[in-house]
């Protein structure tokens, strides 16, 4: 394991070439690095050497690999042309088995070719020295390490595919436990060219006809500029990464570990190795990917793609449920209310209540009697009913009880023959249609930006002013056309307890029918009004902007949940219980990976939340992967965070940071008039000195005068909210005003110790006097 002593400086990166007859310092792997230099021009020489021999074997790869795509493409072409036919009856229905043969030909070639296109760049990544003679009678086993299992026409392996179990030892393999490997070599490349290599030395004396090139392959890796997207890390994976990444699909598998220490990076090798390790299982039973926002989900989403996977199914929060995509957040303090167990009994109150403005009286002459039912009648039969059936699909159930109530006025007659006409009598159908619409779980939600009903639902469950706060809540939503991210779990609770809004048949009715239905006003029925309560569709044609916020809010088909193989969390700590209930109705059969840490929380009953997470995972067995090495930040930058978060949270889980750089984090004082300057100022710095990305986090109340400071243009700048960057990474960042980050938050320090963890490389703080 790494040790702060360990550490290195970025200067110390520049390739190098040593025999390997010397000891090895201790790095992450237990392996080391012979730091010994050789004469310049030989270790020039040795590398192109070594650089020109991988290009070899590469070259050979990449030819297979042309090959076999050519194949695949064959056999697509060939699935293709078998697929047509103009035969008919059993000469057809012979051939319609045959075209189920082709979609399986077609599927799989045309999902292979794809595969080995994405897989271009960086096919090839490792290597591994096994001490144990090669096939052909070399004097040691070569094995290469790739993204994608590639074998030669002899159907001998050229490359192992990194899930393997050949391949473990890449990531396992440590000078105390070697595996049976010398040298483990990690080939840089850049298409199919090979640009250099790295090696880490598992034993302490190398073979005499064994070079070892490099400064380690971690080290060049971290020390890289970062783009605006993830990378994958599969070639400088840690032996404990590698041991959550192949942890055992079952139960609950959950990564901690403070800020940087790979534990994203980490679960989404873990959903690559579990779709190769159990491809039917989670290929058809899908992963779920949840994280925290959508600009988390865009930094993400080329890491599975560039493991080969492309079947995993990312949401962020605001995403979870079908219809509706929420980016907007709430204030603190209603996503608190929000968030909170207690909604499910307001939800509860709200799903079975009296659809607002429905008659509350039924009067209709049926088989030749006046019938009447009044409102507590009705209000039983609603709460009656309601028990047992979810409302969208209780209406045989509301009708067969109101002609049960209707029977219970009069008992005269045959009661079947009455049952039977009061059933399909067009008045009864005609009240149905207003007492008993089908209710979106949206509709619900808007009902409540009428402050007493909200206080009607949260009698003895909301605190005084909590019920004001949620209705001006709706209200807000309502106004602006968008719902906010804490809303998308109560819209799938209350979609749970009034069931999916169903298709309505086309309705074809005969003149006469609409002649009786429009007259129904006489009989008092039509007290209603005639449109419907729940949703109205926007047509396909209008596009969502052109809609006014109601409809906007209503746009698109709400759907229950559709339930997974694998769910995997990350920043679970910031889960909201109602956010966990929601998820749990995805993943009641499946197993999870869980990725979080306690110190960088923004919800604020962690108790809660506990609960209603263990409530999602039920009661299968839970595996904890404890990751305690920052890879992220340079040391400099992760020491100053550590100082912040330790003065508040004396026991936040503070990794080692394995990397420094020498330079330290700018401080910069100013008072309010001189904030925009400053943070201009060390914007401008920061262009100039790094490659990558740059990001400013500044509090709400600084956002609107920062907006504008793009780094002259670069292209590499954004200013960002502080809560948005969770997940995050960049080059640099200029944190803005950290006291005001902190107070403005509900988590805190913990907020402003997610923004200080951010920059890998460089980082200012400009704080307002
Ligand atoms: N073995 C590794 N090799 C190279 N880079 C690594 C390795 N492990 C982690 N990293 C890099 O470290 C950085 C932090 O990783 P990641 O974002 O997964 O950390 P995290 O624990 O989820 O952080 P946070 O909790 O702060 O969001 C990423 O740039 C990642 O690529």
């Amino acid at each position: 394991m790494t040790r702060p002593e360990d550490l290195r400086t970025e200067a110390a990166t520049d390739e190098v070439v040593h025999r390997a007859d010397h000891p090895q310092p201790d790095f992450e792997h237990d392996a080391g690095h012979d730091s010994e230099h050789g004469s310049e021009h030989g270790a020039a020489h040795e590398i192109a050497k070594e650089i020109a021999h991988e290009q070899a074997y590469v070259d050979r790869v990449y030819a297979e690999l042309a090959k076999a795509a050519r194949r695949a493409g064959l056999v697509e072409a060939d699935g293709l042309a078998r697929g047509r036919t103009d035969r008919t009856g059993d000469v057809r229905d012979e051939e319609l088995t045959g075209l189920f043969e082709r979609d399986a030909l077609v599927f799989n070639a045309a999902r292979r070719r794809t595969t080995l296109e994405s897989q271009y760049e960086g096919l090839v990544f490792g290597r591994l020295d096994l001490d144990q003679p090669g096939p052909e009678g070399e004097p040691r086993e070569a094995r290469y390490i790739g993204r994608l299992g590639v074998r030669d026409d002899e159907y001998e392996p050229l490359v192992i595919d990194w899930r393997a179990p050949a391949a473990a030892p890449f990531y396992r393999a440590t000078p105390v436990e070697p595996m049976g490997v010398i040298r483990r070599r990690v080939l840089r490349c850049k298409g199919s060219e090979v640009i250099g290599v790295e090696d880490d030395l598992m034993v302490a004396e190398a073979p005499d006809d064994m070079v070892v090139v490099g400064d380690g392959a971690l080290l060049a890796a971290l020390t890289r500029s970062r783009g605006t997207q993830m990378r994958d890390i599969v070639a400088t994976i840690q032996r404990h990464q590698d041991e959550a990444i192949r942890a055992q699909a079952r139960g609950v598998t959950e990564i901690t570990g403070g800020p940087g220490t790979g534990k994203t990076v980490v679960a989404l090798h873990r959903a690559a190795y579990l779709l190769y390790s159990d491809r039917r299982r989670f290929e058809s039973g899908g992963i779920l990917v949840v994280g925290p926002s959508a600009a988390y989900t865009a930094y993400i989403e080329r890491v599975l793609p560039s493991l080969g996977e492309e079947s995993v199914t990312m949401r962020s929060l605001g995403d979870v449920v079908d219809g509706v995509t929420a980016v907007r957040l709430d204030s603190p303090a209603a996503a608190a209310v929000k968030g909170s167990l207690r909604m499910r009994r307001v939800l509860a109150r709200a799903a079975h209540d009296a659809v607002p403005d429905a008659p509350t009286t039924f009067r209709a002459f049926v088989a030749g009697r006046a019938i009447r039912l009044d409102p507590p009648v009705l209000d039983r039969i609603r709460a009656q009913v309601l028990r047992n059936h979810q409302r969208n699909h209780a209406l045989p159930a509301v009708t067969r009880a109101l002609a049960e109530a209707a029977w219970a006025t009069h008992r005269e007659g045959e009661r079947d023959e009455f049952l039977d006409a009061f059933e399909d009598h067009l008045e009864v159908e005609a009240f149905l249609r207003q007492w008993w619409p089908q209710v979106d779980a949206r509709e619900v939600l808007l009902w409540m930006t009428d402050g007493a009903r909200v206080r009607r639902y949260g009698q003895g469950v909301l605190a005084a002013g909590e019920a004001e706060l949620l209705a001006d809540s709706f209200t807000r939503t309502l106004e602006t056309g968008e719902w906010s991210v804490a809303d998308v779990a109560l819209i799938d609770d209350l979609t749970s307890r009034l069931g999916v809004v169903q298709d309505e048949p086309a309705e074809e009715r005969g003149f006469y029918e609409i002649e009786e239905y429009d007259d129904l006003t006489q009989y008092g029925v039509a007290e209603v009004r005639a449109t419907r309560q729940g949703a109205a569709p926007a047509t396909g044609r209008q596009s969502q902007r052109t809609l006014d916020p109601r409809d906007r809010l209503m746009h698109g088909r709400i759907g229950g949940p559709e339930e997974y193989a694998h769910v995997l969390v990350d920043e679970a700590q910031d889960l909201s219980p109602m956010q966990w209930r929601m998820l749990g109705r995805r993943g009641r059969h499946s197993s999870w990976t869980v990725v979080g840490d306690a110190a960088q929380a923004s919800w604020p009953d962690a108790a809660e939340a506990a609960r209603a997470r263990s409530e999602a995972f039920g009661s299968q067995e839970r595996r904890m992967f404890h990751m305690d090495t920052n890879y992220r930040n340079a040391r400099e930058i992760f020491d100053y965070a550590a100082t912040v978060v330790r003065a508040e949270v004396p026991d936040a889980d503070i990794p080692a940071a394995v990397r420094e750089t020498g330079v330290q984090p700018m401080e910069v004082t100013v008072d309010t008039a001189g904030l925009v300057a400053a943070a201009e100022a060390e914007v401008d710095r920061w262009v100039d000195e790094v490659e990558g990305s740059i990001a400013v986090v500044a509090p709400a109340e600084h956002a609107a005068a920062l907006a504008g400071l793009t780094g002259t243009g670069s292209g590499r700048v954004q200013v960002i909210d502080p809560m948005s960057t969770k997940g995050l990474e960049y080059d640099a960042t200029v944190i803005v005003d950290p006291d005001e980050i902190t107070a403005e938050s509900p988590g805190g320090v913990r907020v402003l110790y997610v923004a200080l963890t951010r920059a890998a490389h460089r980082m200012s703080v400009v704080r307002v006097a």
